[in-house]
């Protein structure tokens, strides 16, 4: 994922979006450093008196949200009144996702919102999407989507762990595809021919789901409504 922005910048974005979760309300918990951030400001207002119940986008984020004291709920219990999630690329209303592999959840909770908030630090900004789309697969259809791909003009890379041999493996036991495309000029046909590709489970093109994008500096926090 992108690591040009500041922790700070991070931060801002993160406690500015969740001071607007109003009481008695579910919220979409998202995955990254920046919503992060969001989590543990949710978790201070919950431990000052704060009604509030988190519904995670990932094993990552379930377990951060425990820590910092946020009862927590399933998404077949709930509606989700508000989702804040991080993104790796941001182009108006629309957002490159899945740097931590957690776009399928991640793209399940925050369209199930009734307000998406995008918390990202500038760096995150383009005027084009051009970041590699994460493409989480079946790991049975690896070489069928992948040729799917090149035909569709992609990259496909597959992408593997830091820490151990091997790929990543997703929260749901799939593979990830990062798959580069140049500039992406438009976002929702690509979108469309992706989905419609057997054996991707999701990719992460996030396209016209967010209502606000909270852009956090050392200076402070602008709110773009697209
Ligand atoms: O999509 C994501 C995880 O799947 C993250 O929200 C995205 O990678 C941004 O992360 P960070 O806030 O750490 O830069």
């Amino acid at each position: 994922m992108k690591q040009g922005g500041s922790d700070a910048a991070k931060r801002a974005a993160g406690e500015a979006a969740a001071e607007t979760v109003e009481d008695g309300t579910v919220v979409g918990l998202g995955t990254g450093s920046t919503a992060a951030h969001a989590i543990r400001a949710i978790g201070r207002r919950v431990d000052a008196g704060l009604d509030a119940v988190g519904v995670p986008t990932s094993f990552q984020s379930r377990e951060l949200a425990r820590e910092n004291g946020i009862p927590l709920a399933d998404l077949d219990e709930v509606s989700v009144d508000v989702a804040i999630d991080g993104a790796d690329e941001v182009a108006g209303g629309d957002l490159v996702k899945g740097g931590g592999a957690a776009h399928a959840r991640e793209k399940v909770v925050d369209a199930s919102a009734d307000r998406f908030l995008v918390v990202a630090d500038p760096s995150k900004e383009t005027e084009a999407l051009s970041y590699p789309v994460p493409v989480e697969v079946l790991p049975a259809a690896r070489s069928t989507v992948a040729e799917r791909i090149e035909a569709l003009g992609g990259d496909p890379d597959l992408r593997r762990a830091e820490r151990k041999d091997g790929p990543v493996v997703t929260d749901n036991g799939n593979l990830v595809l990062d798959c580069a495309f140049g500039e992406i000029a438009d976002p929702g046909s690509l979108a469309t021919a992706l989905s419609t590709v057997p054996g991707v489970v999701e990719h992460g093109l996030f396209v016209g789901l967010a209502d606000a994008v909270y852009v956090g500096s050392e200076d402070g926090v602008t709110v773009h409504e697209p």
